[in-house]
C-alpha cells in the first residue's frame, strides 16, 4: 500500500528524500514544525544540497529518511523553502536496509543479530507486519517478551503517527481530521478503521455518517451490519437535535435513519432499525421513555432542569414584606425617577419581590429594562441595602446577578440598570472545557438572580445555570417569547410560559412607541401578523425601499455608504441577511462592504485564510465560545493588528482582534472562529442592538422567512431600520407563522414532578450533561 502510495505520488507529485540536518522549530501541540534537511534525492528544481522545510510533521529524528511531498516556495528574505504537504518516513525495504535500521540507535536492545533474525523470519516488509499484528513477532526465535514488547513500544513510537496518517490520508482524511482521529484512539486507529469505521461516529464530533459508509464500503461492510445501523441511528438524533429537537419520537426516527442509510433495493425494515435502536438504549448510549428517544445528554438535562426549576420554585418562600412596604417603596422609586409605572409594570415589581422565581416577558419599549430597574431598586430598599458592589465584602457579597447569554446582551444590561452583569458562562465560572466552577456542589451566592434574553438559552446551558442556584436565592427570568427560540436544542422560554402554573407577568403595553418610534410600532404589529401598507410606510426612523432584487446590494451599499458619510461607523450599522451563502448571501455582503469601506491598501496588512482575506481594520464577530480568552460566540471587534511570522516570540503568524477594550491574539489555524461582520445573521444577533440595521428582505429568501425570524431582525434596531427589497416577500413572512415545534418534554416532566406526592423527591442526578459532550 505505502509502496503504491509512493509511486503514486513519485509520478504526479514534487518531492524530496532527505535527513534531519537539524530541527529549527517545533510545536507539538500543532505538530508543525521547521526543519534544515540534507537532500538525497528529489524531482524538484532545488540547486542546494540542504532545504528549509515546513509543515505538519512530528519531530524528525536524526539518520533517518524521509520522503516530503510538498512545494517549493520562496521566502522572499530566506530564499528557496519546501512546504511540505504530506510526509512518510522512507521505510527500507530491502533484508538489508529493515537490518540495519532495526539495529540502529533507534531501538534499544535489539542488535544486528537479533534484527537479522526477525527479518530472516519475517521478510523485507517486517516493520510493517509488526506494525500491524505484533504478535508475529512470537514467531521470531530467541527473542524475549520484554524485548519485543519495547521494539513494539519503539516502532510505535517512531513508525505510529506517520504511518497512521498517512493511512488516514489515503481514505482522503485531511491533516486535520487524522490529527484529531489519532488523539482519541492513538495506536489503535488503524485496527478500528478497519473493523468499526462506525466507531468514529461515536466518538469524534463532526465525523459525519457519510465518511464512515465510504470507509466501511472499502472494507466491504454489509448494508445492514448492526455497528452501521446504530451508527445512522446516532447520527440521525444528532442532526435532529441540531435542528433544536430534544429528542425523536421513535418512527419518526426510523424513517429518518431509513434515509441516512440510503440502502436503495436492500431495503431494511423498520423493525431492523427498531431492534438496533433497542440495543442502543440497552447499552445506554441513547434513552428511551414512552417512545421518545433522546440522546443520553438532552434526556438529562431536559430532566434534570424541569427538577432544578420545581425545587426553586416550591422553595420556602423567603421573608415577607408587607403590602405596605411593597407599595410605599415602589411609590418612592416613582417618585424619585419620575415615573408611573403602568399597571403591568407595578405588578411585575410586585409579584417578583415576593417570589421564588417568575417569569417577565414582552416585546420591545415594554418596559422589560425599566421593571427590572424598578425590581432591584425596590428589594435595596427594603432589605436596606446599598446598590454599590463596593459597599460589600466577601462574608457578605453583593446580592444582585444580573446575566445574560451573550456578552453584548450583558453588556447591555449593566449599561442600563447601572449593575454589573456577566454572561452566564462567566458567571458559572466555565473553564472553557467540560466544567463549570459552580454547580450544586459549589453554588451562586448573591440574593437575586435574573437573567436576561432567556428565549436564547438551550435546555443545556439552562440545566447547567440552574444546578449552580441555591434555594431561596430570587429568581427572575426576562425575555421576549416573539424572538427566535435558541440555537441549541429545546425552547425553554416558551414551554415553560406553556404552563399555567408557571409564575409569568407578560407586559403588553408600550412605551417607547410613545416616543413617537415607528420601529417599535413595526414590531408589535409583527407579532399580530399585520403588514398593511400603512405598517411599511415611511417615517423618520424606519424605510422601506422597494426594489428588484438584481438592485438589492447596490441599494445597500448605497445606504450604508450614506451613513458612513453622515459621520456613522462601522459599529453602529448592522447587515442582517438569513442565508450564508447566496447570490445575496452574508459572505457576498460581507466581501462587498469590506471593499466599500475597507478596501485594500499599503497601510492596511491582511491575512488570507483559505478565500477570506482578514484586514486591519476589519469589523469581525467571534463564532464560538473562548473562556480562556474571554470573547464569546457572538461578540464583535476589529481587527487591529496583523503579525507575520518573524514578527512574533513564538515564530508565529498572528492576528489581533479588539473587542470591548480586550484585545484577543488569533493563530492562523484559530482564525476560524471569526468572520467579518459587516453583515451577520439574524440567528447571531439575538441579544444585540444596533443604531442601524439594514435587512434585504427578497424572494430567494422565502423558505427562511417566518415572522419571528423577522421581528427578531427588525427588533435590533435602536435608532434606523432600512428593509429593502421586496415587500411582498416581507409581508409573506410576517404572515408565515413557524409552526415547526421543537420536540421537547419539559412540560410533561414538570406537570409529573408537580403531581408527585409532596415530599417525594427526584431520584438525585449526579450526571451532568456536560459528562456525555466533548
Ligand atoms: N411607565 C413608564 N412611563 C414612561 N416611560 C416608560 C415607562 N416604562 C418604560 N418607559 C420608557 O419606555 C422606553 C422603553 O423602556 P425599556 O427600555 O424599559 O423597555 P424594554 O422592554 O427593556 O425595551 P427593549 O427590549 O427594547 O430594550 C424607555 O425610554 C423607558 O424610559
Amino acid at each position: 500500500m505505502e509502496k503504491q502510495l509512493e509511486e503514486h505520488f513519485h509520478e504526479e507529485k514534487g518531492y524530496i528524500k532527505g535527513e534531519l540536518v537539524r530541527m529549527i522549530y517545533q510545536n507539538p501541540d500543532e505538530h508543525f514544525s521547521i526543519a534544515l534537511i540534507h537532500i538525497i534525492d528529489t524531482n524538484e528544481s532545488i540547486e542546494e544540497t540542504e532545504v528549509v522545510i515546513k509543515g505538519h510533521f512530528s519531530p524528525l529524528h536524526k539518520g533517518e529518511h524521509y520522503l516530503f511531498y510538498g512545494k517549493v516556495t520562496n521566502h522572499p528574505k530566506f530564499g528557496d523553502q519546501y512546504y511540505v504537504e504530506h510526509y512518510q518516513k522512507d521505510i527500507p525495504t530491502s533484508k538489508e536496509g529493515v537490518v540495519l535500521y532495526l539495529s540502529s540507535d533507534l531501538f534499544y536492545g535489539i542488535g544486528k543479530r537479533t534484527a537479522e533474525r526477525i527479518v530472516g523470519v519475517l521478510g523485507e516488509d517486517a516493520i510493517q507486519k509488526i506494525l500491524h499484528d505484533s504478535s508475529v513477532l512470537d514467531e521470531v526465535p530467541h527473542l524475549s517478551k520484554e524485548k519485543a514488547e519495547q521494539l513494539v513500544a519503539d516502532l510505535k513510537e517512531h513508525q505510529g503517527f506517520e504511518h497512521i496518517v498517512v493511512t488516514l490520508s489515503e481514505y482522503g482524511f485531511g491533516l486535520q481530521m487524522a490529527q484529531k482521529i489519532y488523539e482519541v484512539y492513538k495506536d489503535r486507529t488503524l485496527e478500528i478503521l478497519q473493523e468499526n469505521p462506525y466507531q468514529f461516529v461515536f466518538d469524534i464530533t463532526g465525523f459525519g455518517f457519510k465518511r464512515a459508509d465510504e470507509v466501511a464500503a472499502k472494507h466491504g461492510i454489509s448494508y445492514n451490519h448492526p455497528s452501521r445501523i446504530q451508527a445512522a441511528c446516532l447520527y440521525s438524533l444528532n442532526e435532529w437535535s441540531q435542528q433544536g429537537h430534544v429528542y425523536a419520537p421513535h418512527d419518526e426516527l426510523i424513517e429518518q435513519v431509513k434515509n441516512v442509510l440510503n440502502t436503495g433495493e436492500n431495503a431494511l425494515t423498520s423493525e431492523m432499525i427498531s431492534t438496533q435502536i433497542n440495543d442502543l438504549v440497552e447499552d445506554r448510549h441513547l434513552i428511551e421513555e414512552e417512545g421518545k428517544v433522546y440522546l443520553p445528554s438532552l434526556y438529562y438535562a431536559e430532566t434534570g432542569f424541569a427538577e432544578q426549576f420545581n425545587r426553586l420554585w416550591m422553595a420556602e418562600s423567603m421573608e415577607e414584606h408587607t403590602q405596605a412596604d411593597i407599595m410605599k417603596v415602589i411609590g418612592e422609586i416613582e417618585e424619585e425617577e419620575h415615573i408611573s409605572y403602568g399597571k403591568e409594570q407595578y405588578d411585575a415589581i410586585e409579584r417578583a419581590l415576593h417570589s421564588n422565581l417568575m417569569i417577565l416577558t414582552g416585546g420591545p419599549g415594554t418596559g422589560k429594562t425599566t421593571v427590572i430597574k424598578g425590581i432591584i431598586t425596590a428589594y435595596a430598599k427594603l432589605n436596606r441595602k446599598s446598590l454599590y458592589p463596593a459597599d460589600y465584602t466577601q462574608d457578605e457579597p453583593f446580592p444582585f446577578l444580573l446575566t445574560a447569554p451573550t456578552g453584548r446582551a450583558a453588556k447591555r444590561m449593566h449599561e442600563s440598570t447601572g449593575i454589573p452583569a456577566v454572561t452566564i458562562h462567566r458567571l458559572l465560572g466555565w473553564n472553557g472545557t467540560e466544567s463549570f466552577e459552580h454547580d450544586h456542589d459549589n453554588p451562586l451566592s448573591g440574593k437575586v438572580l435574573i437573567i436576561d434574553e432567556f428565549s436564547m438559552v438551550d435546555i443545556w446551558l439552562a440545566n447547567q445555570l440552574f444546578r449552580a442556584i441555591p434555594s431561596g436565592m430570587q429568581v427572575l427570568l426576562v425575555g421576549d417569547e416573539d424572538q427566535l427560540p435558541s440555537v441549541g436544542p429545546g425552547q425553554v422560554l416558551s414551554d415553560l410560559l406553556s404552563l399555567a402554573q408557571v409564575p409569568a407577568i407578560s407586559l403588553k403595553e408600550v412605551y417607547r412607541q410613545k416616543e413617537g418610534s415607528k420601529i417599535i410600532r413595526l414590531a408589535h404589529d409583527m407579532k399580530q401578523g399585520k403588514c398593511e401598507a400603512q405598517t411599511l410606510e415611511k417615517a423618520k426612523d424606519f424605510t422601506f425601499i422597494s426594489c428588484e432584487e438584481t438592485q438589492v446590494l447596490h441599494v445597500v451599499q448605497t445606504v450604508y455608504k450614506r451613513a458612513i458619510d453622515k459621520g456613522h461607523t462601522v459599529k453602529d450599522i448592522q447587515i442582517l441577511a438569513p442565508m450564508y451563502r447566496s447570490k445575496l448571501g452574508i459572505h457576498r455582503f460581507n466581501e462587498e462592504i469590506q471593499q466599500l469601506v475597507n478596501p485594500p491598501s499599503r497601510q492596511r496588512r491582511e491575512m488570507k485564510v483559505k478565500d477570506v482575506t482578514f484586514r486591519t481594520g476589519d469589523k469581525v464577530i467571534q463564532l464560538v465560545n473562548q473562556a480562556e480568552s474571554g470573547v464569546f460566540n457572538g461578540d464583535i471587534g476589529e481587527v487591529v493588528a496583523i503579525y507575520r511570522e518573524g514578527e512574533t516570540k513564538d515564530q508565529k503568524e498572528k492576528l489581533v482582534v479588539l473587542f470591548d477594550g480586550k484585545e484577543v491574539e488569533y493563530l492562523r489555524k484559530d482564525v476560524s472562529q471569526i468572520m467579518h461582520a459587516y453583515c451577520t445573521s439574524i440567528h447571531k444577533s439575538q441579544g444585540s442592538e444596533f443604531s442601524i440595521v439594514i435587512i434585504p428582505v427578497v424572494r430567494s429568501y422565502a423558505r427562511m422567512l417566518r415572522r419571528n425570524l423577522l421581528y427578531t431582525a427588525v427588533t435590533r434596531s435602536k435608532t434606523s431600520l432600512i428593509l429593502c427589497g421586496d415587500e411582498q416577500a416581507f409581508r409573506k413572512g410576517v404572515q408565515t407563522v413557524d409552526t415547526n415545534r421543537r420536540y421537547t418534554s419539559l412540560t410533561t416532566y414538570l406537570q409529573r414532578i408537580q403531581e408527585r406526592p409532596q415530599g417525594e423527591v427526584g431520584e438525585e442526578e449526579e450526571l451532568s450533561p456536560y459528562d456525555f459532550m466533548e
